[in-house]
């Protein structure tokens, strides 16, 4: 029998390992998790630490060495298409086509992703993202928050129930930065949507994430909410559990504040 849509969670990682050559060491190794639907979970960890790589493989365009990822319900290997209808991504490292204006390259993701009444999305989208100014000019000429802003709209334009965010202010000046992330938790209080979000920045994985995985040469080395890990490890910010983490330090060993 089916399991009812809300206990299948948004992600379901299993054993998940890449390695990019078979003589190199994993860039993810073992991973596993269960991300809730309605969740918005941190990936952090170091530069390096398997990130990018985690995300590549949940969105299918990375293949497992072993092990399995289900986004949704559906198994990335065999169902992949009907997964991918359902979420969404928004990475730096994606430029958008440069050419194209805002409008264009909307409409372009529109279309791929068939959205229906797409016009009328696309103008919702803007009014909502500031971009309505911006539609007609071509997207190589605004400047990283503009960018980022229609990023955000491109990841939202199928109204994702998942969406994978790889540093979602990375570039972004302190103000845009949390400009950003107010919308973000409002889009997420107003849709439900379950987030990923892989962050340097600790101050928005603090007050974004409601779980945080802690990754470390692939693998999480330590997880739990920013309160509990805050407690944990004894500190007043995540930026001090994160360096603690990072440099393997335990509560104890931590120097006295
Ligand atoms: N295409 C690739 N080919 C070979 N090795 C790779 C490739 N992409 C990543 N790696 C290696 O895999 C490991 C994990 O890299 P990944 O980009 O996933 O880390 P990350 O946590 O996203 O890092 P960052 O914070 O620097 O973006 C690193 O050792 C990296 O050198």
């Amino acid at each position: 029998m089916d399991k009812p849509a809300k206990t299948v969670p948004a992600i379901l990682a299993e054993a998940l390992t890449k390695r990019y050559a078979p003589d190199a060491p994993p860039a993810v190794d073992g991973l596993g998790f269960s991300m809730p639907r309605g969740a918005t979970w941190g990936l952090l960890g170091g530069n390096g630490a398997g990130k990018t790589t985690t995300i590549a493989m949940l969105l299918g365009l990375l293949v497992p060495s072993s092990g399995r990822v289900a986004c949704l319900g559906h198994d990335m290997a065999r169902d992949r298409f009907a997964a991918l209808a359902r979420m969404n991504f928004s990475s730096p490292y994606i430029a958008l086509p440069s050419r194209l204006s805002v409008a264009e390259n909307l409409r372009v993701y529109a279309h791929l992703y068939d959205v229906p009444r797409a016009e009328a999305r696309i103008a919702e989208l803007a009014a909502q993202l500031q971009l309505t100014e911006l539609l007609d000019r071509p997207a190589g000429n605004l400047s990283a928050g503009q960018k980022t802003r229609v990023a955000l709209a491109k990841s939202l334009v199928n109204r994702p129930e998942l969406l994978l965010l790889d540093e979602p202010t990375a570039s972004l000046d302190p103000d845009t930065g949390d400009w950003v992330r107010s919308w973000l938790e409002r889009y997420r209080a107003e849709s439900g949507c379950a987030i990923l979000l892989a962050s340097h920045n600790m101050g928005e994985v603090e007050r974004l994430c409601d779980h945080v995985l802690m990754l470390k040469q692939g693998r999480v080395v330590d997880q739990g909410s920013p309160a509990a890990l805050l407690e944990k490890y004894g500190r007043d910010d995540m930026e001090e559990v994160f360096l603690d983490i990072a440099r393997g330090r335990q509560r104890e060993e931590v120097p006295a504040q």
